[in-house]
């Protein structure tokens, strides 16, 4: 009772939560809902809401990413990006019922007790059917409408009906007749009613006296509701029923919120006289049933819950107030005390809601919001440890590459260097050694021509095929020697010189490339043989034998031994250098004459004056200079001395004349032979030593060319490899960089969502 005065006090002050205004004896109340406790949930709904858009994005974007850095880039698997993936379609299904998220008010109680005039009063308008009798045939359920319109839609159907056809479709009365457990809507615009406005949705219910099936009721329309509102009627006291019915609803919800209108408590105003004690039975009975029986809350807030009104009376003044044609009688004395209280109830029932629907609705949201971004942040976080640890070990890839590579291009100029050095040495190697050897084996050339005994024969066919057969001999043996002589050593240090090539190249390759370079290592299958070309026919083609016979006593070859002792002596004065003529010619290269022009007391040309005199006055008989001969040497050493010199010499010329046989002419033909050919090789000895020095170096310089061009691809795989990996270093920083901030956003979003528990729900 005292806080029934003490209520009444408060809201005849006007410091309540609506400002009343008194009129003519009409109540005023204003229907502004700014300072309305609803808003608490207004403004819950939307904060929520909007940071359930930034986790939509903010999901959506981390499933961007994760597709990103997935695949061939292999920082996440296909798994990760699909547990990402499946909160998109959670943050969606939890905004889509964020969107339908309302308070839900569920009215209850007896037959006629008056639940749809509560409701109607609540919504200041006569939207429901209500009359004498069982009326309420259905649940109806008015929530408001996004439209000006006002319409109506059956369970299960999209139909929209005329809101009129309510007061058919939900009177009891009707002859179609709805289940009782069936749920009809009522939009109704939602600027006609603050209530509406505010997201909260009223249900009202046929009595819990017509229907056994009250399970099923509950089941289906009380678990998600957020206050109940129980209207008993005044006039009698609370029943059975009706207790029992909130028994079973509180087996079925934890601590629900009950509200307990005594409604019709304009009947009190006719009996006076016991309206104290009447009111404070009621009031004790349902303290007593809230706090003793159900146990949802203590006696001091079930006092708080427990109120006296008149719904009727409350319609009446509110239909008048908005000048809505009424036709109900004058008021009841007290009316206006009934109508402070049920302004009160629609105070506490705000307050109630609203915390209790921001808690029951909003509470686990934000529970899934924090636990979602946290899940997807743990997903980031794999990723950025993942993305930082593969950089770090790209970055030491990098780092070892770069000194790989460095270290391959030093050593390669170095090996390039030293390699060029040793190829200079080993070609004037070669081409000394070839040198002193072809010339070593010129000197031998007699030898090598006297080896030759195919049969001889002057004539001149017989002798072209015998200077033939004999080019080819000299050839041979000449090529057979050097052979035997400069390939196997110039072969072995070629491998030597190969080999020390390869293996050097072989220390700076890559493991994967050593395996070609480990091929120039082994042996060669097949020694390397130095190539030259003696062709003895071109050589040679100018050789032209003299195979006349001649004295060796006669006039022109004493002038003829004279002149060539002669030329020797002057040669000899002038020795020629090594590779004009070797220093140790055969002797029968160096009969061979050789003039000496412009040395020496005579010149050749005088010497050729003087024989050809010489002889000339020698062999032409009958001439004066031969008799003045005879007469000389007759005169000075006796015509006997004569006479046996003649003979002797006669006797020699016979010897010789008869000894010139076809071997002496053979001899005589390979002397000169050999004397022709060895001049003429000696001219090519320097070519072909260079051309043998060449070939070495060719084969030299190929290979080294072959083994830096294994370098060089290995270089340039490096070279690949280090661009993929500053590219791969470069995709996984920006990946790291991503997943941070995402990470950070997700910080960001659970710092939101606990400020939103501190702002609505830690009250
Ligand atoms: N005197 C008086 N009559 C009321 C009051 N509230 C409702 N009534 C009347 O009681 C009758 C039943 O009201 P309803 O609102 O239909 O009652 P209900 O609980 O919805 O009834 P059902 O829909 O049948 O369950 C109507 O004629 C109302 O005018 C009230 O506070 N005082």
């Amino acid at each position: 009772m005292a806080a029934y005065v003490n209520r009444t006090i408060s809201m005849m002050a006007g410091d309540g939560p609506h400002n009343v205004a008194m009129n003519n004896g009409t109540v005023r109340v204003n229907m502004s809902n700014v300072d309305s406790p609803l808003q608490i949930f207004v403004r819950a709904k939307k904060k929520i809401n909007d940071i359930f858009v930034e986790i939509d994005d903010y999901v959506k974007d981390a499933v961007t990413f994760m597709h990103a850095v997935s695949g061939e880039n292999g920082i996440a698997t296909a798994q990760d990006v699909a547990n990402v993936e499946a909160y998109v379609s959670k943050v969606q299904a939890i905004r889509e019922v964020l969107k339908r998220d309302h308070m839900k008010v569920a009215f209850f109680g007896r037959t006629s007790n008056g639940k749809s005039t509560v409701i109607n009063a609540m919504l200041h308008d006569k939207i429901l059917p209500s009359g004498i009798g069982h009326t309420t045939n259905c649940f109806l359920q008015v929530e408001g409408s996004d439209t000006d319109e006002a319409f109506m839609r059956t369970e299960g159907s999209e139909e929209k009906l005329n809101v009129q056809s309510v007061s058919q479709l939900g009177h009891a009365l009707c002859a179609s007749r709805l289940q009782e457990c069936s749920l009809v809507h009522v939009h109704w615009p939602r600027e006609l009613c603050a209530l509406l406005r505010d997201d909260v949705v009223l249900v009202d219910s046929p009595g819990v006296d017509v229907t056994p099936n009250l399970d099923q009721w509950i089941d289906k329309h009380c678990l998600d509701a957020d206050v109940f509102v129980l209207v008993a009627n005044a006039e009698s006291t609370l029943m059975v029923t009706e207790k029992n019915f909130f028994h079973k609803v509180s087996t079925k919800i934890s601590q629900p919120n009950i509200f307990i209108l005594n409604n019709r408590w304009d009947a009190s105003a006719s009996e006076p006289e016991y309206l104290d004690q009447v009111r404070s039975q009621h009031a004790n009975r349902c303290v007593d049933f809230l706090s003793r029986e159900l146990r949802v809350c203590s006696p001091k807030e079930a006092e708080e819950r427990i109120f006296f009104i008149s719904a009727k009376e409350a319609l009446l003044t509110r239909m008048r107030e908005r000048e809505k044609p009424v036709s109900s009688p004058l008021l009841a004395d007290g009316h206006q005390v009934r109508y402070f209280e049920f302004v009160d109830f629609e105070r506490k029932f705000e307050e109630c809601i609203s915390q209790s629907a921001v808690r029951t609705k909003f509470a686990q949201h934000s529970r899934r919001g924090k636990n979602i971004a946290g899940d997807v942040m743990a997903a980031l976080e794999l990723v950025y440890n993942s993305s930082s640890e593969q950089k770090a070990a790209k970055v030491e890839k990098q780092r070892v590459l770069q000194e790989q590579l460095s270290a391959v291009e030093e050593q390669l100029t170095a090996i390039t260097r030293q390699m060029k050095d040793k190829i200079g040495r080993m070609v004037e190697s070669v081409e000394h050694k070839v040198s002193l050897t072809l010339s070593q084996e010129i000197r031998r050339l007699s030898a090598l021509v006297d080896e030759y005994e195919a049969p001889f024969r002057s004539e001149r066919g017989a002798l072209e095929l015998y200077k033939r057969a004999l080019h080819r001999h000299v050839e041979a043996g000449l090529g057979s020697r050097l052979k035997k002589r400069l390939s196997a050593d110039i072969g072995h240090e070629m491998d030597e010189a190969q080999k020390e090539m390869a293996e050097r190249m072989y220390n700076i390759l890559p493991m994967h490339k050593r395996a070609a370079a480990a091929s120039y290592i082994v042996p060669h299958q097949q020694p390397f043989e130095v190539l030259y070309r003696l062709n003895c026919d071109n050589l040679c083609a100018d050789f032209q034998e003299d195979l006349t016979f001649r004295f060796s006593y006669g006039i022109t070859a004493l002038i003829q031994r004279f002149q060539g002792r002669n030329t020797n002596k002057i040669a000899l004065k002038n020795p020629p250098t090594v590779t004009q003529i070797p220093p140790s010619m055969p002797p029968a290269a160096q009969e061979s004459p050789r003039p000496a022009p412009g040395v020496g007391p005579l010149s050749a040309e005088e010497w050729s004056m003087v024989s050809k005199f010489a002889l000339g006055a020698l062999t032409s008989q009958g001439t004066m200079g031969g008799l003045l001969l005879s007469g000389l040497l007759l005169k000075t050493v006796g015509w006997r001395v004569v006479a046996v010199t003649g003979l002797v010499y006669g006797a020699l010329y016979a010897y010789e004349r008869l000894t010139w046989t076809t071997r002496a002419q053979e001899r005589v033909f390979k002397r000169q032979y050999v004397a022709h050919a060895g001049r003429k090789l000696r001219l090519i000895v320097d070519l072909t030593s260079a051309n043998c020095s060449h070939q070495v170096q060719q084969e030299l310089s190929t290979m080294f060319a072959r083994l830096c061009r294994l370098v060089d691809e290995a270089t340039t795989e490096m070279d690949s490899e280090l661009t993929e990996v500053k590219e791969a270093i470069k995709m996984l920083d920006g990946a790291s960089t991503s997943a941070k901030k995402l990470r950070n956003k997700a910080n960001y979003l659970c710092h939101e969502l606990e400020l939103f528990d501190d702002a609505f729900l830690k009250h």
